[in-house]
C-alpha cells in the first residue's frame, strides 16, 4: 500500500527516490560476502561485529559452530628443532624467559586447521620474545634498505643506509630533522638526480594504485599536500611532500626480499634477484619441515559418502624461499582482499609471520562471492596457505589498536637499543610473508 505521503510527493521527489533506490540495487549487486565482511571489520562507527572471530588461544571461549570446524593438530617436528641438539632454536630459548613475564607460549608443536579451508594452517606464537624483537629490527633496519624495493621508491630517492639509520641518528641527537641532508630528496624527474630504479619509478602511480593491493601511498600525500597548500607551506614542485626520514618512516608500507617484484605488472623481476635472508630462510625451512605429510578430515564427502581428507604432500625438501614482501601497517592501515598468485609454483606453501598489533585477517575461496572466515593474528603468530588454499582470496581489514603485547612496549624491559624500535611498534604491526617462486 502506498503510504499517504506518498501520493503528495512532486515529481521531482519521486524522481530523485527512483535514482536513489536504482544506485542503491546497483551498489547491492557490487557487493560481495567478502566485500561485506570487509565492511563491518573495517567499521569505526558502530564498531565491527567479532562474534565469529576465531580466537586460537581461547577456542573454550568460542561458540559451538566455531569449535566444530577447528581441528588441532600435531606438527610433524618441532618447531626450530634441529638435528644438531646443540644448535640454538632459532625461534628463541624458551630457558631464557623469565616465568614471571607475560608472554603467550606456543608449544612449538601444535597448529590448528579449519575443516572448511583445506590448506589452511595456524601455528601459534613460537616465538620468544627477544627472538620476535630481533626479526623486527631486522625489517626496520636492515630489510628496509637498498637494494630491496619499496613503496616510497615511486616518490623519493632514499638515502642507501636506508631510512631508519637516519631516523636513529635524529632520536640519538647526532643528525638534526632540519639538516638539509637529512631531508629525502625527491624523485629523480623532479630534481635531476640519478634514481635507484628509474624504470621502476616510471610506472604510473595510477596503474600501481589500482593493481596494488597494498593501500597506495598517493592518496595521504596528496591529502597532505592540500593541508600544506592552506597552511601556506612550500610545497616541492612534483607535490610529494619532503619529509624528515622519521616522518617518512611511518609512511613505509612495504619491502620486498629476493625476487624483487613489480606491483603494477604483478610479476618478479627475474633479472633482480637478491640473496634472501639467512634467519628467515630457517624460519621458513623449520615451518615446512613441520607441516610435511599432516594430514586432516574435511567437512566434504564424497559421492560415496566417504570422508575426505587434506594431506599437505608438499615435500620440503624442495622448498626455496625464494621472494618475501615484508608489510609494514599502520594502525589505520589494511590490506584489501587479493589472491597471491605471481608465483609459478602455486604448489609450494606461502608462509606468513605476524609480528606487533593484532589484526582480523580474512580467509574466503577462489572468489569474492566466498564468505571468509575471520580469525585473530597475534604477534609472533604463523599462518600457512598451502595446497587448495593458496588461491584463495585473503585480506587484512583491521589492525587492533591496545593489543601491543607488553613484551614489544618501548620501556618494558631495560633494553635502551629496544625503546625506538618500540616506539615505531607502538602503532604498528609487521608481516612477513614468503614464498617459492619456482
Ligand atoms: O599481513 C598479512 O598478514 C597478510 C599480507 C598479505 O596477504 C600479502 O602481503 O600478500
Ligand atoms: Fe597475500
Amino acid at each position: 500500500m502506498i503510504s499517504s505521503k506518498a501520493q503528495y510527493k512532486s515529481k521531482r521527489q519521486q524522481k530523485l527516490e527512483q535514482r536513489q533506490s536504482q544506485s542503491k540495487s546497483f551498489t547491492h549487486s557490487t557487493q560481495t560476502p567478502f566485500r561485506d565482511a570487509e565492511r563491518n571489520f573495517k567499521s569505526r562507527l558502530p564498531p565491527p561485529n567479532f562474534d565469529n572471530v576465531i580466537d586460537f588461544y581461547n577456542l573454550d571461549l568460542s561458540s559451538d559452530e566455531i569449535k566444530s570446524k577447528i581441528v588441532k593438530i600435531e606438527l610433524k617436528v618441532e618447531l626450530g628443532k634441529d638435528d644438531d641438539e646443540e644448535k640454538e632454536n632459532i625461534f628463541g630459548d624458551y630457558n631464557e624467559l623469565k616465568e614471571e613475564k607475560e608472554i603467550i607460549k606456543g608449544e612449538r608443536r601444535i597448529a590448528y586447521v579449519v575443516k572448511d579451508l583445506p590448506g589452511f594452517i595456524f601455528i601459534p606464537n613460537p616465538f620468544t620474545p627477544k627472538a620476535q624483537k630481533n626479526i623486527i629490527k631486522r625489517c626496520l633496519k636492515d630489510f628496509a634498505k637498498y637494494p630491496n624495493k619499496n613503496n616510497l621508491d615511486t616518490h623519493y630517492v632514499l638515502p642507501k643506509e636506508g631510512l631508519w639509520n637516519l631516523h636513529e641518528k635524529i632520536i640519538n641527537g647526532e643528525l638534526d630533522k632540519n639538516d638539509s641532508r637529512c631531508v629525502v630528496p625527491l624523485k629523480a624527474s623532479v630534481t635531476g638526480q640519478n634514481s635507484l630504479y628509474e624504470e621502476e619509478i616510471d610506472a604510473k602511480q595510477e596503474k600501481t594504485q589500482k593493481e596494488c593491493p597494498q593501500k597506495s601511498l598517493v592518496e595521504k600525500e596528496y591529502q597532505e599536500k592540500e593541508e600544506r597548500e592552506e597552511k601556506g607551506e612550500p610545497l616541492p614542485s612534483s607535490g610529494v611532500p619532503i619529509l624528515s626520514p622519521s616522518e617518512l618512516i611511518k609512511k613505509l608500507r612495504w619491502i620486498t626480499l629476493g625476487y624483487q617484484y613489480h606491483w603494477a605488472t604483478k610479476t618478479y623481476h627475474l633479472d633482480k634477484r637478491l640473496p634472501f635472508p639467512k634467519d628467515i630462510e630457517l624460519l621458513t625451512t623449520s615451518v615446512v619441515k613441520s607441516i610435511n605429510g599432516i594430514k586432516f578430515y574435511t567437512n566434504e564427502t564424497n559421492e560415496n559418502n566417504d570422508k575426505q581428507y587434506f594431506v599437505n604432500d608438499y615435500d620440503h625438501k624442495k622448498w626455496k624461499p625464494e621472494a618475501g614482501v615484508v608489510n609494514y601497517y599502520q594502525l589505520k592501515d589494511n590490506i584489501m582482499a587479493h589472491v597471491d598468485k605471481s608465483e609459478i609454483n602455486m604448489e609450494a606453501p606461502l608462509i606468513s609471520f605476524s609480528f606487533g598489533h593484532t589484526c582480523i585477517f580474512l580467509i574466503g575461496g577462489p572468489t569474492r562471492d566466498i564468505a571468509p572466515i575471520a580469525l585473530y593474528l597475534r604477534s609472533g603468530d604463523i599462518s600457512i596457505m598451502c595446497g587448495p588454499c593458496r588461491t584463495n582470496f585473503h585480506g587484512v581489514p583491521r589492525i587492533l589498536e591496545g593489543t601491543l603485547p607488553k613484551y614489544l612496549e618501548p620501556n618494558y624491559d631495560d633494553d635502551p637499543e629496544w625503546k625506538i624500535y618500540g616506539d615505531f611498534m607502538s602503532s604498528s604491526r609487521i608481516n612477513v610473508n614468503v614464498r617459492q617462486v619456482f
